[in-house]
């Protein structure tokens, strides 16, 4: 649709009354001036709560469970009632807030009741922060007079049933949106869609991942053809690194598609890894905002940047990885085979491999994966290699959990020689110790694998190296 923008507002930009309500002035805004379609994330914290609320539950502590239900209607009531002071107004929505929360208490009971958690009701349940919250923007924009309404993605966002990281189906989701959504843009109405969730073709709950709100908005504005994607963070955009963790980090005022990807698939919380792919094919240009600052311009990602491929650009980390390393017990085993048959273990495990690396002459090797892909994916490898690891041609796999992952990223790194080595030496100057080491051929990304109480001096150390910050 011409003109049209998605705005996708975060947990930090969605966290209280006062918070919707600079967001909801920013929509408002927006919605004057062009078609808009908002994406909304829970409020922050809620989609851990209902996670732990369903953890409570599975491990039968009652208690547990009621404490948690009766925080997140407490923190619910008390934003409804801050921002819709009018009665009438607050009563409606105060009851559509109970049912969509009596939703979540039924399935919670229902996983206390049985005692596990099966996917799909997970999915179902932890759907709800972004319903509530979606539900309160929505009302707070109509009491002040705004066509805005509240719609629930799995109406719209068509997935695979892979629970918990469902993938879109573009085709079925453009079909279902455009429908739906084509009329009321016409007349200019404010839809205010939730992200994270979807839903399989025959209707079952499914969500896009821990952080897939951004995810959501960029599936609409590619389906929508939107012409711009905004981002609504709690940063001044996309940093040379975690702010949290480099205090002199500088906000880039523009990034490619690439990078940006690279550095949110190696831990740069601010954008869901997945966020870019609907949109590179159509060049929608993304902004990423701070609501917290509006002074501030944020950062473009566009396809190609002003100043070209210019060397390092950031630096990222990610703590919550494992090293799985395999290692045949004969150099008689053919290392290639057993690389093959793991690779394959790790699909079927639908994990995804951060970093590998392999020995020449043992032909062991090891894979860096996310923790919470883990136990998935040492079940799928013990199935796989059953025989080899019963009769010891297969030592036992090998898990390290005390790793981090450190990357910097940037187009252009090629043509920076040396960079590898002076990148080596800043990280050894802090004596910490490099215990693997991945470079893509296209260098835009340089990994390395590190003890974890090394990683935040490691990133320090590559920031200063790189001179990235202000
Ligand atoms: N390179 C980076 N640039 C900006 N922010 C980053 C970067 N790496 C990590 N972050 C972190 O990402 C956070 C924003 O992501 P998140 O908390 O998921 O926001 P939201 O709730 O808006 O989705 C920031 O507060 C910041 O600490
Ligand atoms: N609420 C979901 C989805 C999300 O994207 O959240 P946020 O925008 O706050 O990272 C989560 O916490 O995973």
């Amino acid at each position: 649709m011409k003109n049209l923008l998605v705005m996708k507002f975060g947990g930090t930009s969605m966290g209280t009354a006062e918070r919707i309500k600079s967001a909801a002035a920013l929509c408002e805004d927006a919605h004057s001036h062009r078609p808009t379609v908002v994406v909304v994330s829970a409020m922050s914290k809620v989609t851990d709560m209902l996670l732990e609320t369903l953890r409570h539950a599975e491990g039968g502590d009652e208690r547990g469970v009621d404490a948690n239900l009766a925080a997140l209607d407490h923190k619910h009531r008390d934003c409804c009632a801050d921002l819709l002071p009018d009665l009438p107004a607050r009563n409606a929505t105060q009851a559509l807030l109970d049912s969509i929360l009596l939703e979540f208490s039924r399935i919670a009971r229902g996983v206390l009741m049985l005692g596990e958690r099966p996917p799909r009701s997970v999915d179902e349940a932890i759907a709800v922060g972004e319903r509530l919250s979606s539900t309160l923007i929505a009302a707070y924009m109509k009491s002040r007079g705004v066509e805005a309404f509240a719609v629930n993605a799995r109406d719209l966002v068509v997935t695979d049933a892979v629970f918990g990281n469902a993938s879109p189906l573009m085709d079925q989701t453009r079909e279902k949106a455009v429908n739906q959504l084509k009329p009321a843009l016409e007349q200019r109405k404010l839809p205010v869609i939730t992200g994270f969730n979807g839903a399989t073709m025959d209707g079952r709950a499914t969500t896009l991942g821990r952080g897939g709100s951004d995810f959501s908005a960029s599936i609409l504005a590619s389906v929508l053809d939107a012409s711009e994607l905004w981002i609504w963070s709690d940063v001044d955009g996309i940093m040379s690194a975690d702010p949290r963790l480099v205090p002199n980090a500088k906000v880039l005022d523009e990034i490619t598609y690439r990078e940006a990807a690279e550095l949110a698939y190696n831990g740069a919380k601010v954008l869901h890894p997945r966020t870019l792919v609907p949109l590179m094919e159509k060049d929608i240009p993304v902004w990423s905002k701070n609501s917290f600052n509006l002074t501030a311009p944020g950062t473009r990602i566009v396809p190609e940047t002003r100043e070209g491929p210019i060397g390092p650009r950031a630096v990222t980390s990610m703590t919550n990885v494992a090293l799985v390393t395999l290692d045949p017990a004969s150099a008689l085993l053919s290392g290639t085979k057993i690389m093959a048959r793991s690779l394959e273990a790790l699909a079927a495990a639908n994990a995804e491999v951060l970093a590998l690396t392999s020995s020449s002459y043992r032909q062991n090797f090891c894979f860096l994966i996310r923790t919470a892909e883990l136990p998935a994916v040492i079940e799928r490898l013990e199935a796989t290699f059953s025989i080899e690891l019963t009769h010891g041609y297969l030592n036992p796999i090998d898990v390290e959990l005390d790793v981090g992952l450190l990357a910097i990223v940037g187009e252009g790194m090629k043509g920076h020689p040396g960079l590898a080595g002076r990148i080596f030496t800043a990280i050894s100057r802090e004596m910490v110790n490099i215990i693997a080491i991945a470079q893509g051929s296209s260098e835009l990304t340089i990994g390395i694998v590190v003890r974890k109480d090394g990683i935040e001096k490691a990133v320090r150390a590559v920031h200063a190296e790189c001179g990235l910050g202000n």
